[in-house]
């Protein structure tokens, strides 16, 4: 009998951020090990022309679920939408369900944030750092309350490089910063937020490092502890392998890259790619509920949940075994056919910016426009490229994460613990891995049928046709015009024609001569 499984059976569960990526998997898991739990209340904002109920639905009548639904048949009537919105005071929670809130829950995952690198300081503090706040003032008055826990980013602490399970102090207070964010308007935010960033690249980052300092010193007496994935991937096992449904992260460059859009990167393909499985993480932050619940660490305890130091993979393994993949199972509709230049050099990425990925925009826009449509391609690219030139800062570096913690509660599990929870990421075979996490983001993200495999193929070959014939073209035009104005580029183009002349009259002499 599974410790864990047993453990969240007739438990009243509070999960926040439950309709993104990882709350996703996160109560999938939940109801599929331990369908006897009593209730998963989620906090849930409202959204234009969609009910709470519709927005649930939508979730749980998803192929992610289908497992799920035959173990528990009612799964409906498991999960509780509560609405509110994470960055209303109270969360805009109706009195009556606060009061249910507060009076029944028994675990908190706290998975809510922006995980926008470019949000606006202000919005990404109120939802990464107040909000915490707010949830904690909550879990406080929750008398049954056993564990509360966060998911945070191996990120935060991305401005050193050696990172341990410990919460790294910022500089300035998270409650200054909160209390100035009442009374600092916009410009005045957009002057300091560099000042307070320091060395944080982006907003999403620094926040959820206030975010951890926020938990350390609102702990009070609760049960806390604070989980660290590093970049999250599609599933590795569970329920199935490579679901993903967002264009976060890696997901948005396999998209661009099978696509044809993106074609080379700044990336130092040695560095470490931390890529850490969904499944991975859920099961992890799952064990660890069950181990702060049931063991009470006297401090919080913080969890790495990574790859590099356990089962590394670098970024040019990884692009490669991206491409290798896109020749058995093509997307749809590419742009050009995929291909992958790694590169650290600032001159070579500005050359392959303008080569590779601008002026087959342009020219493709061109087309458009004379076509009588309306040309896209060049918008299009130089938002990929601006998406790109965010991520970069995670491509060109390599960090350590220590994860003693993590192997310690790894240790602590029962073998069908062990099996059922797997989080130990050294069993993962990562050629295997990537190329689930590609057919997924075919299957999953971009919903394209595998029948249509042949007719991809197909319109590859002639893509390759189109860029041999454009090429010589180009070169051709390119040449005759460097002959019309240049004395040199005619006397190179007559000395390659007489040696040319020379050479197959010799051949022809030496062969007269054997006969
Ligand atoms: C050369 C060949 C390469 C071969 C491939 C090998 C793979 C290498 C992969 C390398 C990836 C490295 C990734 C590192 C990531 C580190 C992450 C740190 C981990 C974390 O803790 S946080 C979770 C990660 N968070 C994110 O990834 C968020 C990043 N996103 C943003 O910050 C914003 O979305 C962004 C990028 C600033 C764009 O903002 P904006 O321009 O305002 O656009 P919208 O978000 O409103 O979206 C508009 C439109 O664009 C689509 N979109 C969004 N993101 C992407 C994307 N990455 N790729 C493609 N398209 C994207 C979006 O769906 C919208 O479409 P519409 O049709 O609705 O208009
Ligand atoms: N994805 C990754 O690579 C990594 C993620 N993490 C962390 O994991 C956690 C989950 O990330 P992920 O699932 O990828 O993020 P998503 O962007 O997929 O999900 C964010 C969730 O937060 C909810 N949310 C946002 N704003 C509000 C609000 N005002 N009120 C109520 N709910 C709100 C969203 O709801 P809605 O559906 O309404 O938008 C959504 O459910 C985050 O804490 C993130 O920092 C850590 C490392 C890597």
């Amino acid at each position: 009998m599974s410790m864990i499984a047993a453990f969240y059976g007739g438990k009243s569960i509070l999960i926040t951020g439950a309709t993104g990526f990882l709350g996703k998997v996160l109560i999938e898991k939940l109801c599929r090990t331990s369908p006897d739990l009593k209730v998963i209340y989620i906090l849930v904002r409202p959204k234009a022309g969609h009910t709470l109920q519709q927005r649930v639905s939508q979730i749980i009548n998803t192929k992610l679920f289908e497992k799920v639904r035959e173990v528990c048949p009612n799964l409906h009537e498991k999960i509780r939408a509560i609405s509110a919105d994470l960055n209303q005071n109270d969360f805009a929670i109706s009195k009556e369900d606060m009061q249910e809130l507060l009076s029944c829950t028994n675990i908190i995952f706290h998975c809510a944030a922006t995980v926008r690198f470019d949000d606006h300081l202000r919005h990404a503090v109120q939802l990464n750092v107040t909000a915490t706040q707010q949830l904690l003032f909550m879990a406080s008055q929750m008398p049954k309350l056993e564990a509360f826990i966060h998911i945070s980013t191996a990120f935060s602490n991305c401005n050193l490089k050696h990172i341990d399970e410990v919460i790294y102090p910022c500089s300035v207070e998270p409650k200054k910063i909160i209390d100035s964010m009442e009374w600092w308007d916009d410009a005045i935010v957009d002057e300091i937020a560099p000042k307070l960033m320091g060395d944080w690249p982006n907003t999403y980052t620094y926040t959820k490092a206030l975010g951890e300092m926020v938990v350390q010193q609102e702990s009070g007496n609760l049960n806390i502890a604070i989980i660290r994935p590093s970049i999250v991937g599609a599933t590795w096992q569970e329920p199935f392998p490579g679901w993903v449904d967002n264009l976060n992260g890696p997901n948005g460059m396999i998209v661009a890259a099978g696509r044809g859009f993106l074609r080379a990167i700044r990336a130092s393909p040695l560095a470490v790619a931390d890529l850490i499985p969904v499944d991975t993480v859920i099961n992890l932050t799952l064990a660890v509920g069950w181990y702060t619940a049931v063991h009470r660490p006297k401090s919080t305890l913080i969890y790495h949940c990574t790859s590099g130091n356990l089962n590394p993979c670098n970024w040019g393994k990884m692009g490669c075994q991206v491409l290798s993949t896109f020749e058995k199972i093509p997307f749809e509709k590419a742009f050009r056919r995929p291909h992958a230049d790694f590169t650290a050099n600032t001159i070579t990425v500005h050359y392959w910016n303008a080569v590779s990925h601008r002026a087959p925009a342009m020219i493709y826009d061109i087309y458009l426009w004379l076509t009588g449509r309306k040309p896209r391609m060049t918008k299009l690219m130089n938002r990929l490229l601006r998406t790109i030139s965010m991520l970069e800062y995670f491509i060109n570096r390599s960090w350590e994460w220590s994860t003693y913690n993590t192997e310690m509660l790894m240790s602590e599990l029962s073998p069908e613990d062990q099996r059922i929870f797997n989080f130990d990421v050294r069993q993962l075979n990562w050629l295997e891995y990537i190329e689930n996490y590609v057919l997924g983001v075919k299957k999953y993200l971009l919903k394209e049928d595998m029948a249509g495999i042949p007719e991809a193929k197909q319109h590859l070959r002639r893509l390759r046709n189109i860029y041999y014939l454009f090429n010589t073209v180009f070169f051709l035009i390119a040449w005759r015009l460097l002959i019309a104005r240049s004395q040199i580029a005619r006397n190179v183009w007559f000395f390659i024609v007489s040696f040319c002349y020379k050479f197959l009259s010799y051949f022809r002499a030496s062969s007269t001569l054997k006969a």
